[in-house]
């Protein structure tokens, strides 16, 4: 049984489909990550999830439980922390009575832990907390009754990278005694560095669940070459090369030749043999574009006509677009 299991989640507002037949699993135990363009459809999700608003069609259950039956939520949110997007505490309370109410609704394993970690001012009155502290205290709330799944909004915004940093090695931790992390995020490394997995959305659809390392795989690399003398183009009709690009005038002398290259390294580097080269690098795709092709519709498989580049790029690899 996954932590979290959507089936068909489907949230029809009349003039926007807001989710539509969205499907995973989330497994016990991994951070994943749910991202996709602004109005995509996480929030909606999220609620639908949380049980703050009803599906038009298709299942939600967290924890083997079903969220749209009343009982069963309420067994679930006992096991579950949540952290908005942006958290809200009564304004003219201090961060104590904040800890204190909680405490005495969700219960507290390990608040005093949390403080030493985040360290929000406890004595200050909400109403004077910058946004970071407002960050901080939400964290502590999140995670004082020490859920078996945390959902969270952005939870990285407001805060310092000394404390992003720290968040990231907690959560890390989290993960490895068992806590299921499932989070939305627009900060790209964050989610390199924390996911095990993501699903990307956008229209309502869902257009890819995978590993962040087999989406990064899948996009290819970033290959440069300069060569003393200019390459043929038949010379570089290799299996996986796309979006060739050449440049007579790069610094230096000789030809430089950019692409985008997913196919076999060492095919490359024996077609390149036959040539003077005075400099070869080869990088991971940036992710910004490897996530862009998928916010831009250009990237996956999400039942439309749109066109469907990283896939017809691993399908069709003799297929270079040189
Ligand atoms: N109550 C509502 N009534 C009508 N449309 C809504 C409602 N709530 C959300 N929507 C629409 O549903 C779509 C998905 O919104 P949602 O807030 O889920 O996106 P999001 O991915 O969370 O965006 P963001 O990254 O900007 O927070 C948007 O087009 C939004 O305008």
């Amino acid at each position: 049984m996954g932590a979290i299991e959507l089936e068909g989640l489907t949230k029809d507002y009349g003039e926007v489909v807001a989710n539509d037949g969205v499907t995973f699993d989330v497994d016990r135990g991994e951070i994943f990550g749910y991202l996709g363009p602004n109005g995509a459809g996480k929030t909606t999700t999220i609620r639908m999830l949380l049980g703050l608003i009803s599906p038009t069609a298709g299942t939600a259950r967290l924890l083997g439980r079903d969220v749209t039956d009343e009982d069963q939520l309420l067994e679930a949110k006992r096991q579950l922390g949540y952290l908005p997007d942006s958290p809200a505490f009564d304004e003219t309370a201090t961060g104590r009575d904040v800890l204190d109410l909680r405490a005495s609704i969700t219960g507290d394993e390990r608040s005093e832990e949390l403080l030493e970690l985040f360290q929000p001012p406890l004595d200050r009155e909400i109403r004077e907390y910058s946004r970071g502290n407002v960050q901080k205290l939400g964290l502590v709330t999140t995670f004082m009754h020490d859920p078996d799944v945390v959902i969270l909004d952005e939870p990285t915004s407001g805060l310092d990278p000394l404390l992003q940093q720290r968040f990231a090695e907690f959560l890390r931790a989290e993960r490895d005694r068992g806590v299921t992390v499932f989070f939305s995020s627009h900060i790209l490394s964050e989610v390199r560095q924390l996911c095990d997995r993501v699903g990307i959305i956008r229209n309502g659809r869902l257009v890819t669940v995978e590993p962040v390392e087999s989406l990064l795989d899948r996009s290819g690399k970033v290959v440069r070459l300069r060569s003393a003398e200019p390459i043929s183009r038949a010379d570089l009709e290799i299996e996986g090369v796309h979006d060739l690009e050449a440049d007579a005038d790069a610094a230096g002398s000789g030809t430089e030749y950019v692409f985008t290259f997913t196919g076999d390294v060492n095919e490359l580097l024996a077609a390149c043999r036959e040539h003077r080269l005075l400099d070869l690098s080869i990088e991971e795709a940036p992710l910004e574009d490897v996530f862009m092709r998928f916010y831009d519709g250009d990237g996956a498989d999400d039942g439309t006509d749109e066109p469907d580049r990283v896939a017809a790029d691993t399908d069709a690899r003799g297929d270079a677009d040189v």
